[in-house]
């Protein structure tokens, strides 16, 4: 809790409990940032806000009305006062914190998660991204990949009164570019990959890669830039729209294809896992992870780089690559008693598509490649014939099905996606858990089950909202063990 003037130049002293901008939460005694968004604008809602408690406006537009007892802060620009204050109404905790940001297309979980873990086994360490909310005792799901300052500070907050010592953050390009990583302090930034997606919202290229050079220009002086040596696009476009850089931040790269501080060699790769040769700066070594796909060992060499950059000697990484485990939804194996695989992705764009389905039909052997998905509802409507198309080169069964559906239609979009599948069988089956279980019942030994989109969500979006779902997984591994046991007792 802070007074109102040691948050503005301002004259009152009002003491405030919370601040927002959003005002369907607005409590008493608080502060209400009006922020002009993409669907409506912040200032619409001052009267709610003030109904609900709000003593304290921070506007940038002229207001409709201006009530008695209430202190209106007029600014340039508000989601810059939004950072400034959060940081501050919080006490700037992420300066308390070893922050780690990782930001890029694909793998920013996977390297947010499996950091956090490895360090948590010797330090207090929390975790902020699309798989939630993590530190202590507090687990708390989220929808988005990377939340509000608001939000952000009051986790770190929370954080630093539990001891964490350091947290892992995932930075999405809509989160740099909207400003909700503004004033948190990183010491290390990580880059997994560049593709073009989001355009709907970045609209070119150029914006997109703006906003992930931007994370390197919120690094602390003398931080740590990890960058990948394969992303030579965007190395390129880093080195030349922050040519000072070398100046500010310590580099260390990773790479499979080129040369980099850490790379990975020699990699041979398995439906369930992944060995190779790793070298980190003079030193080498054979190791083995349960961890699964190409992209993967790049996530892998992400996440040494990033402890190399905490300073872990080689053989305290390498001792540690032992602790690595799959993250939840990202291909994760799913343990059947059966002699098939089933492999749970939350495959998101097209590319990834390509490269889970790539990846299968390279280790899957004389096995089947059966692919249960659908496409979300109102979003990158182009990407479902792509991922049609992709099905019908890769897979051999398809089964098509209902992914947070929102105002949208399933089997329209199951349609959608269908038109180009020629070769495969392929039949849609809106029933997500029907689907699965269809899958299961056609799988013969040695085929491969992907179930892909999902990966660790236990939602489901709709008309209404987000509803429960009991994931993927879980029903996959329910039905597997129910057939299994069903058949047992038929051989008896
Ligand atoms: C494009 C985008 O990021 N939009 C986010 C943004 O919405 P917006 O700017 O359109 O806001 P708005 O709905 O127009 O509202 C404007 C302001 O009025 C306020 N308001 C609104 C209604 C009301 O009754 N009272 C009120 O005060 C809102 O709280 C907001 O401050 O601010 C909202 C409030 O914080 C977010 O919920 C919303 O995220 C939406 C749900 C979203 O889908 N975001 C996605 C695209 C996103 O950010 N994804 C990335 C990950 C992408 C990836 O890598 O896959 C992420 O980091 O999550
Ligand atoms: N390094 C990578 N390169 C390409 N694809 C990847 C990589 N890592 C993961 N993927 C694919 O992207 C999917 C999402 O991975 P992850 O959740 O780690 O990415 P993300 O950056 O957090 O994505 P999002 O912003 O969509 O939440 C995985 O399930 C996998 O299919
Ligand atoms: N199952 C979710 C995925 C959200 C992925 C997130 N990264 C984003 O796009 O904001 C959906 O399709 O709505």
């Amino acid at each position: 809790m802070k007074k109102l003037n040691e948050l503005f130049k301002v004259e009152s002293d009002i003491k405030i409990e919370s601040i927002h901008s959003d005002s369907r939460y607005v409590r008493k005694d608080s502060i209400f940032f009006c922020i002009e968004g993409l669907v409506t604008d912040g200032h619409k809602y001052v009267d709610d806000a003030i109904f609900q408690g709000a003593k304290c406006i921070v506007h940038s537009k002229p207001l409709r009305r201006y009530y008695q007892g209430i202190v209106y802060i007029q600014v340039s620009d508000v989601l810059d006062e939004l950072n400034r204050v959060a940081d501050l109404f919080y006490d700037h905790p992420s300066y308390k914190m070893t922050g780690i940001g990782v930001t890029g297309t694909s793998g920013k979980t996977v390297v947010a998660r499996v950091v956090a873990r490895l360090l948590g086994r010797y330090l207090k360490m929390g975790y902020v991204g699309n798989n939630g909310i993590e530190y202590g005792p507090t687990m708390m799901q989220m929808t988005g990949t990377t939340p509000d300052p608001i939000c952000l500070h009051r986790n770190f907050y929370n954080m630093v009164k539990e001891n964490v010592k350091g947290f892992t953050l995932e930075v999405s390009s809509h989160g740099l570019a909207l400003k909700r990583v503004d004033s948190v302090n990183f010491s290390i930034a990580v880059f997994t990959n560049a593709y073009e997606e989001h355009m709907d919202f970045h609209g070119t290229v150029d914006n997109l890669m703006t906003s992930y050079v931007k994370l390197f220009r919120l690094l602390k002086e003398g931080g740590y830039a990890i960058l990948n040596a394969d992303e030579v696009r965007f190395n390129h476009y880093l080195t030349t729209n922050y040519k000072d850089m070398a100046d500010h931040a310590k580099i260390l790269t990773y790479g499979i294809h080129h040369k980099a501080d850490i790379m990975a060699r020699e990699i041979e790769y398995y439906i369930d896992h992944s060995a190779f040769n790793i070298y980190i700066k003079n030193h080498y070594y054979h190791v083995e992870v349960p961890i699964i796909a190409p992209f993967n060992i790049s996530n892998t060499l992400a996440i040494l780089t990033t402890l190399y950059a905490l300073e872990m000697t080689p053989d305290e990484i390498v001792n540690a690559i032992k602790y690595i485990q799959p993250v939840e939804g990202r291909m994760e194996v799913v343990p059947v008693k059966q002699h098939f695989h089933i492999i749970v992705d939350y495959c998101q764009h097209a590319h990834n598509f390509e490269e889970v389905f790539k990846f299968v039909h390279s280790v899957k052997g004389n096995g089947h490649l059966i692919a249960v998905f659908g496409a979300p509802g109102r979003k990158d409507i182009h990407k479902r014939s792509k991922i049609g198309a992709l099905a019908n080169k890769y897979c051999d069964y398809v089964i098509l099905t209902e992914q947070d559906e929102r105002d949208d239609d399933i089997e329209g979009i199951c349609s959608q996606i269908q038109e180009q599948i020629v070769d495969p069988i392929s039949v849609i089956i809106t029933d997500r858990r029907y689907a699965i279980q269809q899958a299961i019942d056609a799988a013969c030994p040695g085929d491969v089950i992907l179930i892909l989109g999902k990966g660790h969500e236990q939602f489901m979006t709709s008309l209404v909202g987000n509803t429960p779902y009991p994931g993927d997984k879980f029903i996959a591994q329910e039905y597997a063990k129910k057939l299994y046991n069903e058949q047992l007792e038929d051989d008896m």
